[in-house]
């Protein structure tokens, strides 16, 4: 008997709840009826439209959307209301108003893996621990970090989901919370050991061990400093760093991979310039250093076209704080913006031939107006803060493996037939599959 009270109690607060939720909803839609839009049913709103999708798909939609309407457009998913942009002075406005510092509803989804895989460069960068003898954990670290985010599609899909309360309270949030122990504990261990290397590099016979400073040491010491003592500080601008810096330069890695086994001559291109800068008496495995990356001018723009053409993170998302006029259009406090930065990327109002690889494209004297139009890192005050980081990093790895091995496929394709799918990040649907041979070097 009392399960059932408990059951019709919680049933009655939902229900007052989505009333509540549903006023507002009805108070905002008077400000923003004259949006564009999917048809939006009373309390659902939109959400069929995603209904049938399974992962994969949700890029699709998304581009449909866009496809279908004009820039703002509005989706109502239950009493949540998302505003659409891809115009690119709509995404400035957004991006560099102070009143959208908020990442809104999408990033709460996965605040729990973001910090409030991959790449393994990433670790010594942000701790400064080399990985060599845990690899089997950070191998499992990275899994869950993307398993996790798998999960962010089937919850968007699903507005009773929404709520933590509810979300918890299910097989998915159960779940979820098992895999974010792990992550947690596993970050938290990093920096312990991270701080026991520290304190011993102060006495004398250790001193030389830490060969360079990472952002954990920078917080620990400040934590130190400013005497602050909330550990998850520390925990979630680590856990931030480390998931930031993951997958985005993993999965570009892989699509410049196949840019150059796709396009031979530009493969060849890059790897002249290599060799202008090393000659063939540097060894292969010579280490990169700082200063020769000023030289990578035709590496730098073959990344810069890669990531034109896919955007690893194509998507940002914020909340308003305030109500914003844009135009017309007053955008109503409360409502989440959704930012499509991938589709400016292929415009062709911006990008002549835009599904053309061009590397050239990026070249002062071609490029114009355009770089104005260029945000895969996004833009305004909270853009990827690891951008300068990133590019270096992809740097440094290219030049070394574009003067070791010849990137190679079976067969060229198209860029239009490269299907995508989003999950949090962009990536190719079926493995964009290539041949590595050694190279030969020139005698
Ligand atoms: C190809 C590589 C990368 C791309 C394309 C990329 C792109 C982005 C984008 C588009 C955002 C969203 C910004 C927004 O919401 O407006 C972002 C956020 C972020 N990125 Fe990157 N990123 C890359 C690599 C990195 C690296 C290497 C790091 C760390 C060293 C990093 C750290 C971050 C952090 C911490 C944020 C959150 C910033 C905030 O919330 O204020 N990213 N990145």
């Amino acid at each position: 008997m009392a399960f059932v009270s408990v059951v019709l109690m919680t049933f009655a607060w939902i229900a007052i709840i989505y009333f509540i939720c549903n006023f507002c909803r009805l108070v905002s839609v008077k400000m923003i009826n004259t949006l564009p839009g999917p048809k939006a049913l009373p309390l659902v709103g939109s959400v069929f439209y995603f209904l049938q999708r399974n992962p994969d798909e949700i890029l699709g939609s998304l581009l449909k959307l866009v496809r279908d309407y004009s820039s703002p457009f509005q989706v109502w998913m239950g009493n949540k209301l998302f505003i659409g942009i891809y115009e690119p002075d709509q995404i400035k406005t957004i991006l560099q108003n102070s009143n959208c510092l908020d990442k809104g509803v999408l990033y709460k989804f996965i605040e729990p893996v973001l910090g409030k895989a991959s790449l393994l460069t990433a670790p010594d960068t942000v701790i400064g621990i080399k990985l060599d003898s845990r690899l089997d954990k950070m191998s499992q670290f990275c899994k869950l970090i993307i398993s996790c985010k798998k999960s962010l599609s089937c919850r968007f899909k699903n507005i009773l989901l929404y709520p933590n309360f509810i979300y918890n309270l299910t097989g998915f949030g159960r779940e979820q919370q098992k895999k974010l122990n792990f992550i947690y504990s596993f970050v938290n261990e990093m920096i312990q050991q991270r701080q026991y290397a520290l304190n011993k590099s102060n006495t004398a016979e250790t001193k030389n061990k830490i060969t360079h400073r990472a952002i954990c040491d920078m917080l620990l010491e400040k934590s130190h400093e400013e005497n602050f003592t909330q550990e998850s500080i520390i925990h979630d601008n680590v856990l931030t760093m480390l998931v930031g810096a993951s997958d985005t330069i993993a999965i570009t890695m892989n699509f410049v991979t196949f840019m150059l086994a796709n396009f031979p001559e530009i493969q060849e291109k890059a790897y002249k310039e290599l060799l202008e800068i090393y000659g063939v008496e540097t060894p292969r495995s010579a280490p990169v250093k700082y200063e020769d990356l000023q030289y990578m001018d035709y590496l730098d723009r073959v990344i810069k076209e890669t990531l034109r053409l896919f955007p690893v993170v194509p998507v940002v998302a914020r909340q308003l704080t305030e109500d914003l006029r844009m135009g017309e259009i007053i955008l109503p406090k409360g409502a989440d913006i959704v930012v499509a930065l991938g589709k400016v990327l292929r415009n062709k109002k911006y990008w002549p031939n835009p599904l053309e690889f061009d590397p050239d494209r990026f070249l002062p004297e071609r490029l114009g107006n355009s770089y104005s139009y260029y945000m895969p890192f996004s833009n305004g005050p909270r853009n990827c803060i690891g951008m300068k980081y990133a590019m270096i990093s992809m740097k440094v790895i290219l030049a070394t493996l574009i003067r070791t091995f010849v990137f190679k496929v079976d067969k060229s394709i198209g860029i239009n037939k490269i299907k995508l799918k989003f999950e949090v990040l962009l990536s190719p649907i079926e493995p964009l599959k290539v041949k590595i041979e050694r190279r030969n070097f020139p005698s």
